[in-house]
């Protein structure tokens, strides 16, 4: 539904005048009664006002030339405001007085200064009458918020007809986040069961369609994988401003084929799946192990280890060197990595709802989101993109980014257009690094937590490992296929411990999918729980059973539902290097060490650290050397 100009201006006027009457308990002004209502409502001097109060640490203002004094003053404050000789008001943000309102524009009747008038001095009062208000300069406040939703809404929206339904009434404003703030899991569980494999949600005005069942999964990311591969727009994809159209992992239309068609290239002109990668992956274990073996068996949280040994190889490959665990650099380079997932359930509330960043405080942390991802993206990825260029490009394109640049050279002396430029390649970086480490080294961690809980799975495997490989040679990708209950107690763990959200797509033309529309510019977000834990597809989703992944005869049979690393055009190009990482780490591991919790029957708890991705929670756990049993 579109208003027309008029009615417009009739929505705008009733705004004005149902906020003034929430506010002030007065109508708008008459034209007649204009003046009289001005110097009633007029700021007196000692007064304060109510959003001066509400949001900014200032004091009363003292005197009619309140703005002189705060502009000379040592400390600015962040906000002046005052009423000067001429009795105009002024207000502005530090040293700069951005707005000078006389009492003629007032009287004149503007729209907009009536509602600036009414904003900044409604309700000017003494401080200490101003405080016993509080509770309704909230209430008007949310009012007042839910209305502009409200009118930006019907101004903005068409009516959406035949979407997928919702499993509950959304709440005002905020939709149904309400309903997940507590317990997300249990929540969308709830909802799949009583709404089925296809339903909307609105998170704060955006529309979100969550596919629930692995065949809307497919129809709407395989089949209809050209209308539905793009990204929506997030507080992730704002790494320090810029053009939010970069980089594989959060570009969309032809800037991300082209980006993702050569960062496959490179990868896999580098052995991806193949020997020559497993080799850098394998030196990378064998320092891990020995990181390992000095823990001497006692209990140790090994999360940030494990995270900086998959982060290294990921390094390894884009910058063409691995760091020592140690090295100061490397370090602060894996925290900032680190805590970029840990912030990374509170601030994507900001990509919802992106007047949040302006509270003060950094409530929401989307300020040190993007400080996190700055860094990441100047200090690491540019920082090396000149440290190779003033080097000289490797001609063996040993790294990623000595590839990139020479194909990019290519296409160039060609005289092709091209997208391949290096706030891209900086980009791909930042997206192999973010995309390859938190998932690989999460799932080590889940699978050494099963480990714990799952004693005779463990055996089991170190049984294999000692048939198929023996205990004097480290393992290596020829073994993988021999190895059938080891590959299918590595999927069980990748499936049991799956993380709700998988990353949105978003929709860019209307398409239909099971007979409901789903409109362009809605975001979609396949529910990998409800996928991995049908009991349809799984049959006893709840169990730990590597058993299911091997077919009467013991042969390993991965499912075609099995998903962890996407389907259709955006599906994880890093897939073959996880896999790699992880059946080298794993087999490593246990043909090394028993894993066994801090003290007997002392099981840490199976239950995540909600965040963009499930990781477990904090966990202390024992390497013993089994040369040493
Ligand atoms: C256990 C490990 C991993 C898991 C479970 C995993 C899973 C996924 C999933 C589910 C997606 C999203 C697919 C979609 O949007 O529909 C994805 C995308 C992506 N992954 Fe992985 N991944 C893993 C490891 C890696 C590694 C090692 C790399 C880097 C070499 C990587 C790089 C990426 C990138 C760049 C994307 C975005 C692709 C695009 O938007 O076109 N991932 N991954």
């Amino acid at each position: 539904m579109r208003l027309s100009h008029s009615s417009t201006s009739s929505v705008y006027m009733y705004y004005l005048d149902m906020t003034l009457v929430l506010a002030l308990g007065r109508h708008l002004p008459t034209p007649s009664g204009r003046e009289a209502w001005v110097s009633e409502m007029m700021p007196r001097p000692g007064h304060q006002s109510v959003l001066q109060l509400l949001l900014f640490p200032v004091k009363p203002l003292a005197s009619s030339n309140n703005v002189e004094t705060s502009r000379r003053s040592q400390h600015p404050r962040p906000l002046h405001l005052g009423v000067d000789q001429n009795l105009q008001i002024r207000w502005g943000f530090r040293n700069h007085t951005d707005l000078i309102l006389t009492p003629n524009q007032l009287l004149s009747g503007n729209q907009t200064s009536v509602l600036n008038f009414m904003l900044f001095h409604m309700k000017s009062d003494t401080p200490e009458r101003l405080e016993t208000w509080s509770s309704q300069i909230l209430a008007y406040l949310a009012l007042t918020l839910g209305l502009v939703v409200l009118v930006k809404y019907l101004l903005t929206h068409r009516v959406l007809a035949n979407i997928p339904p919702f499993p509950a009434r959304p709440y005002p404003v905020l939709g149904h986040l309400p309903y997940l703030m507590h317990g997300l899991r249990d929540q969308l569980n709830t909802w799949t069961e009583a709404t089925g494999e296809l339903f909307s949600l609105y998170f704060g005005s955006n529309l979100v369609v969550i596919l629930n069942s692995y065949d809307v999964y497919h129809k709407a990311f395989v089949k209809h994988g050209d209308t539905l591969s793009d990204r929506p727009k997030s507080l992730a994809a704002d790494i320090g401003g810029g053009d939010h159209n970069k980089g594989i992992l959060h570009a969309s239309g032809q800037v991300w084929k082209e980006q993702r068609t050569v960062c496959l290239h490179i990868l896999r002109s580098f052995g991806m799946g193949k020997n020559s990668l497993a080799s850098k992956v394998s030196q990378e274990v064998s320092t891990y192990l020995d990181a390992l073996s000095q823990l001497s068996g006692h209990p140790s949280d090994v999360r940030t280890l494990t995270r900086t040994a998959i982060a290294n190889i990921i390094c390894s490959i884009v910058v063409g060197q691995r760091f020592e665990y140690d090295d100061p650099y490397f370090v602060k380079f894996v925290q900032n990595l680190d805590e970029l997932f840990r912030l990374g359930q509170s601030s994507s509330l900001v990509t919802l709802f992106p007047w949040l960043r302006y509270i003060p405080g950094d409530v929401f942390k989307a300020k040190e989101r993007t400080d996190r991802n700055q860094y990441i993206l100047n200090e690491f990825c540019h920082h090396h993109i000149e440290k190779t260029k003033t080097q000289g490009v490797d001609e063996e394109g040993e790294s990623f980014i000595s590839a990139y640049l020479q194909e990019k050279q290519r296409l160039e002396d060609q005289g092709q257009t091209t997208s391949l430029d290096e706030e891209n390649l900086a980009r791909n970086m930042y997206g192999l690094l973010v995309g390859g480490t938190e998932t690989g080294s999460t799932a080590l961690s889940w699978f050494m937590l099963y480990m714990l809980h799952f004693p005779a799975v463990q055996a089991k495997i170190f049984a294999e490992i000692s048939d198929v490989i023996g205990l004097s040679r480290f393992p290596d990708m020829r073994d993988k296929s021999k190895m059938n209950f080891t590959n299918a107690a590595i999927l069980e763990s990748q499936r049991f411990s799956i993380t709700p959200f998988n990353i949105p797509h978003q929709c860019r033309e209307d398409t239909t999918i099971n007979g409901y529309t789903i409109p362009a510019g809605t975001t979609v977000i396949p529910n990998s729980e409800s996928i991995f834990r049908s009991s349809d597809t799984w049959g006893d989703p709840k169990q730990f059973r590597p058993g299911r992944f091997l077919d009467a005869q013991g042969v390993f049979n991965q499912s075609d539902r099995f998903t962890a690393f996407g389907i259709g055009r955006r599906a994880c190009p890093g897939e073959s290097l996880a896999k790699t990482e992880l059946f080298l780490f794993i087999t490593s591991l246990i043909q090394r060490f028993e894993l066994l919790p801090a003290a007997p029957g002392d099981l840490p708890s199976l239950a995540p650290v909600e965040g963009i991705v499930f990781s477990p929670q904090p966990f202390q756990i024992r390497f013993v050397d089994r040369r040493s049993l």
